[in-house]
């Protein structure tokens, strides 16, 4: 292991990082909160505003992936579809098998400049987590309880607020809805066989209401879906553990622009066409599989150097009054307000160790995981 591997594998290292994503995470929460008057006077100026700062949050964990494990992401596409991204409004349909699949995500949004107004569906419960989930109320990012009857009026309803977004936004889907575990894909594949659908060997059988719903409410708004399939070279299972601790990952993502007035109307015709794209989703990740490879030429973007400044900025603007208070601590001498900021220390680790459990799979909902009584076509 050289050197700067050792660094990167080093806890306090990780303390460091965490520390400034967690205290710059909540100065910006309050920021964002700051701007609820701001959205009376100027709706749109709030959302630029909050896209920013949203910026600064997201950002951080890109340039963890980026420049910290020095994951390399690599695009296939065709170059024509290549000149519009980031320039137009989409819907990104991804398959989700991996823990870390949304901050390669993240990763693209960066290099093409719609970072700070992405956007997801996605479940309620990711509201509730500090930083990131507060942060997306104020990114009107659309969440979900995964209860179609409670869902269908809410869903739509965020969905038409985006219809007057300011900034160009990608919108990305799940369809399959959960995370691909082995359980879950014989259950999704039980309901496939009982609706007379082909197997998938790679994905879960996708939901297709929410894509139906996105796509009747953006018409007019976006421009494409980009179907895109991700992997990782070598069978990598990369995690955000992996992550902090400087492992570099080799992602290869393949992308097709597909023009939204290909996708049907009709709720019966889109949920056929979204079962088609998923069974041809599964022959690219199969073709992967054999060949190492995407079909198409590779058009990767570079990385670009503003979540890394911006990263630096929240760390010399936060290390250097926590060395201070350090230093002032020790010197004190007062066992009671040293035992009292170990014990605060502790408490912020367990907070964000639970906050990376919301990304592993282990640790996974379990939606999807139950047997349901099939009614046979
Ligand atoms: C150039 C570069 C391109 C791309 C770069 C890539 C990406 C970057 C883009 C943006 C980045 C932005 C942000 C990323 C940051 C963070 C994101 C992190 C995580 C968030 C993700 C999530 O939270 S995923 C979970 C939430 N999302 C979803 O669930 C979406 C999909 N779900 C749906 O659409 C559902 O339909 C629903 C949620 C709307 C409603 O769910 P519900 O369960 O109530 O209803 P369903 O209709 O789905 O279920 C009933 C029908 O399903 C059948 N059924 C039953 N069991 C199963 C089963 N196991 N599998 C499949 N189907 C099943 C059942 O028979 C019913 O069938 P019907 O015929 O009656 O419909
Ligand atoms: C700079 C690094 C700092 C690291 C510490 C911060 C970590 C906070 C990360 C919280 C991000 C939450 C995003 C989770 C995305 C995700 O993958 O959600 C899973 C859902 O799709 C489906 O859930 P499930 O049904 O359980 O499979």
């Amino acid at each position: 292991m050289g050197l700067v591997q050792l660094l990167k594998s080093q806890f306090l290292c990780h303390l460091i990082i965490c520390y400034v994503f967690l205290v710059s995470g909540l100065i910006i929460n309050l920021l964002q909160l700051c701007t609820l008057p701001l959205w009376l006077v100027s709706k749109q100026a709030a959302r630029r505003i909050n896209t920013k700062l949203g910026y600064c949050i997201s950002s951080q964990m890109v340039a963890a992936l980026e420049w910290w494990s020095g994951t390399e992401c690599t695009l296939y596409t065709d170059p024509k579809s290549y000149r519009l991204y980031g320039n137009e409004n989409a819907i990104v349909v991804l398959n989700h098998s991996f823990e870390i699949d949304f901050l390669c995500g993240w990763t693209f949004c960066e290099r093409f400049g719609v970072l700070g107004s992405s956007k997801v569906l996605a479940k309620k419960e990711l509201s509730y987590v500090p930083v990131i989930g507060w942060m997306w109320y104020f990114l009107e990012i659309v969440f979900c309880k995964r209860k179609w009857e409670e869902d269908r009026k809410t869903v739509a309803q965020s969905l038409q607020n985006l219809q007057d977004y300011p900034e160009n936004f990608w919108f990305l889907l799940y369809c399959e809805g959960t995370r691909f575990t082995p359980k879950k894909h014989q259950i999704s594949m039980q309901v496939a066989e009982s609706k007379g659908l082909p197997k998938l060997k790679h994905h879960l059988l996708p939901r297709t209401k929410g894509f139906w719903v996105t796509v009747q409410n953006l018409r007019g708004t976006v421009a494409a879906v980009y179907d895109s399939t991700l992997n990782f070279r070598n069978n990598e299972t990369p995690t955000l553990l992996g992550v902090l601790s400087g492992k570099k990952y080799h992602a290869d993502l393949y992308v097709r622009r597909i023009p939204l007035e290909q996708i049907p109307e009709h709720e019966v015709e889109c949920a056929a066409w979204l079962h088609k794209l998923y069974q041809e989703k599964d022959g690219f990740q199969e073709h992967y599989n054999q060949t190492g490879r995407y079909p198409g030429p590779i058009m990767t973007p570079p990385r670009r150097p503003w979540d890394l400044l911006n990263w630096l900025f929240w760390a010399c603007l936060l290390l250097y009054p926590l060395c201070l208070l350090l230093a002032r601590l020790i010197s004190s001498g007062s066992m009671l307000t040293i035992l009292a900021s170990v014990a605060l220390c502790s408490a912020a680790s367990v907070g964000v160790r639970w906050m990376i459990g919301q990304t592993e799979i282990d640790r996974g909902s379990g939606y999807g995981n139950k047997e349901v009584p099939l009614k046979s076509n």
